[in-house]
């Protein structure tokens, strides 16, 4: 429409302030010309000749918002005195309406990059770029085998890795992690969750641990990957049932102990009416089961197990419980799968036999006859041609197909020290220490307890710190290795605090208690003491709750007090030390009185099981088979016959299972686990990504853009700061200042620094600040390139190929929404030219030269529309194939494993099926929108 002049009532945009919306045209005399912004209510006046505005005009099959809200769509247009008149359906009332422009909603924000350009809703040309790059990056990040594993604050270890990539991309996967402890599985756990929460998998979770534990899992979960959990306890359920309906359902992640849903029945069912998606066990061999009689803790997780779709259970030492237990929580977690105990125990004998078949696969050479014979045998089913072995690769991905075959391997997950370089040692110290007479009677009761506990005997009350020799052993010992760290670890929290009076009225020596009588808060500031370098306590008293999941490993000392009574449990023991972080041999010491019941525990272990010095799997086995005998020895510590008895028999004992699960549970497991020959192309991608300067180069682009200020502090560190044109609200951002770095190393040591990854919210918010904002929609920008004539131009256009589906299909694994950009010379072809340094025109000049070129450029527009569809047809049939092929492929796999391992359900290949379906009509439905517009001139 023919512009002729400035009419009171008109629509008109800024150019230069595109936030204020549409002005109205208030008054207009020879020279200026004022305008009203309704939606911010500002005024401008401008001299006429100079004003940097655009009228806004719509054309017949528009869309007009009246100021009323209501929209219709545009069937014809008058003019009357420089006024336009629209008329139109309105949308919702289907009427016929007429609106002058004067009634038009100010709130209008042209969003199609064509609208923008025509109407000089033009914006520096970086930003092109920054959508440019925003959506490439983005792209890139959807299909990357690291997503949800590299923005994790940790240190890259193999079989970490291999677990959380291996688990993490499953549908609803339901796990045994059971690594040796403190090799990682809280770690492992974290990977997972994130895994699964980055690519949509799931979206609840509940993490159930000992109470001891729920701090620890708080920190460990924000700090190595950046989740907040919602702690739930008595008094949060308390505070929200008076807002009356479920609690659980105001978070969607929730930690909370297993006592607490054990002593408080309706929480356990509000958390049951909850819909998780995941549910997370730590320390589950606390779920302790027999056919009579399940304990409540048990039952308490099967009815969640039988709702929730995803379960992952942790435990270190799976038959603490004894054996029965451990089948009973792999029943849990497939109930179709493990059905009785006795043929759980048969197919255990088999798992031998699968090892030693499996184990030529891996020894890089040519299968003999025989081997290629037992393997056929293995699996009748599964096609071998020599040609399938003929590669070392091959070899290993047959293995891990067998390995898939059988027994427990995709549920259970085990890592060994023993195949885990880099472990220091562990050294025992006995200290033997005179039986003091005033025990003579307790120890001579029939009472095991007293036997190994006489201290707690009411004899004695609290008069048997002053003549144990242990008690100014122990003394002694803190004062001569001081400031040493050392953690003491006894049976009872009487124990613990008695000794700690000790302490206290005859030391100088710092200390600190951590029992069950204390409550969460008051042990984890205990711990938190004692882990203080600088000034906290020499020393940790402990009682039995001490042994578990905490992390103590930058002590070198462990006192055991005294000495439990299950291998599983000194295990757990020793490993508050001796975990992933120790950095030097754990010294073990253990002060017993001699001949007492305690020093033939401690000899059963150390010569009968080797159990100080060594991890000892085999341990809870043996103590099953000899536990009559060893009653007997403690008994009576005297009678050196049965005591040598019972250590030769256990010797033979752990020497015969640990064979055994060498050569078949623990053979198949390791190989399962570790990610032998797996996790090397995974682990080359981690470190790709943590070494390339893609994301710092980005980041610093967007922060400039946005208005952020990015300063080097040093130690590969930045701080980030608003500027004064930081104008738009970008979440996760802290407007007091922000310190971050793209270093893992810096990352893992300096906690407080934020870890900037692909994975990080911050990113994941730039980015979409970048791509829902309008800035860079359209532009004009200048290059000087001396080669070429001055004065020719190219148009680039930015198109998205996308789908919308639901985010639990997981779309982007096979299209994530896919850039694509043409460049159309001024002769109207295609031209593979791309800019770098692209400068503004600035506003007039752009708005002259899109005036001048404004048919030329819908031309372009159209014909590049017309190569971004048949371009987008190609990359979407190679999404489809690849999703059917990839889909089939699972499917495949999963029926032909169910027919060999029924640990394949029924719903993961129904839910496979169902994806590829879903998947389909997803992917089909596909379109491509134009997002951004930018006119290059050459300008030398
Ligand atoms: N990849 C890693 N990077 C940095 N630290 C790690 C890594 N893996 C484990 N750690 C640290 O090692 C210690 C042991 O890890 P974690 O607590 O996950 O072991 P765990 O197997 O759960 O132990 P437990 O058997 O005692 O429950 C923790 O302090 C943990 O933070």
């Amino acid at each position: 429409m023919k512009n002729d002049g400035f009419h009171i009532g008109q629509r008109w945009l800024s150019n230069t302030e595109t936030e204020l919306g549409l002005g109205a045209i208030v008054s207009v005399d020879f020279r200026t010309v004022e305008i009203l912004f309704p939606a911010t209510g500002e005024i401008r006046r401008y001299a006429k000749s100079e004003a940097p505005l655009t009228r806004l005009t719509y054309a017949v099959g528009d869309r007009i918002t009246h100021t009323e809200e209501w929209q219709a769509t545009v069937t014809d247009v008058q003019e009357k005195q420089g006024v336009l008149i629209y008329e139109g359906i309105r949308e919702d009332t289907k009427e016929t309406v007429t609106i002058s422009e004067a009634l038009l909603s100010p709130l209008v924000q042209l969003n199609e990059p064509e609208q923008r350009l025509f109407n000089n809703q033009l914006d520096l040309p970086k930003w092109f770029e920054l959508r440019l790059q925003s959506l490439e990056h983005d792209y890139a990040y959807q299909q990357s085998s690291t997503i949800g594993l590299a923005g994790a604050r940790i240190e890259l270890i193999p079989h970490q890795l291999h677990i959380a990539a291996e688990v993490g991309k499953r549908y609803a996967p339901r796990v045994l992690l059971s690594d040796e402890v403190g090799l990682g599985k809280t770690i492992e756990a974290a990977l997972i969750i994130h895994q699964q929460l980055q690519t949509g998998r799931s979206q609840r979770v509940l993490i159930v641990v000992p109470d001891t534990l729920v701090h620890q899992w708080l920190v460990e979960m924000l700090r190595r990957v950046n989740l907040h959990f919602s702690v739930f306890d008595e008094s949060r359920c308390a505070a929200a049932a008076q807002e009356g309906g479920n609690p659980f359902d105001d978070e969607q992640l929730v930690l909370c102990s297993l006592d607490f849903l054990v002593q408080h029945p309706q929480h356990h069912q509000q958390a049951l009416d909850a819909h998780w998606d995941m549910l997370v066990v730590d320390e589950a061999h606390h779920l302790g089961w027999s056919e009579s009689q399940p304990s409540a803790e048990y039952e308490r997780i099967e009815a969640l197990a039988n709702v929730v779709p995803s379960v992952l259970l942790l435990t270190a030492t799976p038959d603490q419980l004894g054996h029965q237990s451990h089948f009973a929580r792999l029943r849990l977690l497939d109930p179709a799968r493990f059905v009785s105990y006795e043929s759980f125990l048969a197919e255990e004998s088999t798992y031998a036999k699968v090892a030693e078949t499996v184990t030529p696969l891996l020894e890089d050479r040519a299968l003999t006859d025989d081997e290629l014979a037992a393997l056929h045998a293995l699996a009748p089913e599964v096609e071998i041609a020599i040609d399938d072995l003929a590669s070392e690769a091959k070899r290993l991905e047959m293995a891990h197909k067998m390995i898939d075959l059988h027994g427990t391997g995709r549920i259970l997950f085990r890592n060994r020290r023993a195949s885990i370089e880099g472990f220091p040692a562990r050294a025992l110290n006995p200290h033997p220490l005179n039986l003091p007479g005033e025990y003579a009677d307790i120890i001579s009761s029939a009472d095991l307890t007293d036997k190994l506990f006489p201290e707690r005997h009411p004899a004695v009350s609290e008069a048997w710190v002053d003549f144990d020799p242990r008690v100014a052993w122990l003394i002694e010992f803190l004062t001569a290795i001081k400031p040493a760290k050392v953690l003491l670890i006894c049976a009872s929290a009487v124990t613990a605090q008695q000794l700690a009076e000790v302490l206290r009225t005859k030391s100088s020596i710092r200390h600190s208690v951590f029992h069950e009588g204390m409550s969460i808060v008051d042990r984890d500031k205990a711990a938190h003491y004692f882990a203080d370098p600088d000034v906290g306590a020499q020393v940790l008293l402990c009682s039995e709750i001490g042994s578990e999941g905490r992390n103590f490993q930058f002590a070198h000392h462990l006192i055991l007090f005294d000495l439990p009574l299950t291998p599983d449990l000194l295990e757990q023991r020793i490993g508050r030390l001796d975990r992933i972080g120790q950095t030097r041999d754990v010294q073990i010491h253990v002060p017993y009185l001699i001949g007492s019941a305690q020093q033939v525990l401690l000899d059963w272990y150390h010569q009968g099981l080797d159990a100080f010095c060594q991890t000892c799997p085999t341990g809870s086995g043996v103590f099953e088979e000899v536990a009559e005998q060893l009653l007997a020895a403690c008994h009576t510590p005297a009678d050196t016959q049965l005591n040598e008895a019972l250590i030769a028999t256990s010797q033979q004992l752990n020497a015969t299972l640990k064979r055994q699960l060498d050569e078949g549970r623990d053979r198949l497991l390791e190989l399962n686990a570790s990610g032998v020959g797996k996790v090397d192309t995974l682990l080359e991608d981690m470190v790709a990504l943590d070494t390339s300067l893609a994301l710092p180069k980005f980041m610093s682009r967007v922060f400039d853009a946005i208005g952020i200020h990015q300063e080097e502090k040093g130690h590969d560190c930045f701080i980030l700061t608003p500027t004064e044109s930081m104008v738009n609200h970008l979440p996760g951002f802290d407007h007091e200042g922000m310190t971050v770095t793209y270093r893992r190393r810096i990352a893992t040591t300096l906690e407080h620094v934020h870890f900037l990854t692909w994975d990080h919210p911050l990113v994941h918010s730039a980015i979409e600040l970048v791509l829902t904002e309008v800035l860079g929609k359209s532009s004009v920008g200048f290059i000087s390139d001396a080669t070429k004539p001055a004065g020719i131009y190219w148009l680039e256009a930015l198109f998205v190929l996308e789908c919308s589906a639901p985010k639990s299909l997981q779309v982007g694994r096979y299209l994530p929404p896919t850039p694509l950009r043409i460049c159309m010379d001024a002769k109207g072809l295609p031209s593979e030219v791309s800019f770098e340094d692209v400068r503004p025109t600035g506003r007039k000049v752009a708005q002259q030269l899109v005036g001048a070129l404004k048919p030329q450029l819908e031309k372009h527009i159209s014909q590049a529309s017309a190569l971004a569809h048949s371009q987008a047809n190609k990359v979407l049939q190679g999404a489809l194939a690849t999703m059917r092929e990839s889909l089939s492929d699972q499917a495949e796999r999963l029926r032909s494993l169910q027919k060999r391992n029924p640990a394949v359900r029924d719903e993961e290949i129904a839910f496979v099926e169902q994806q590829k379906t879903a998947l389909e009509k997803a992917l089909t439905s596909a379109d491509v929108r134009l997002d951004a517009l930018r006119v290059v001139v050459n300008n030398p």
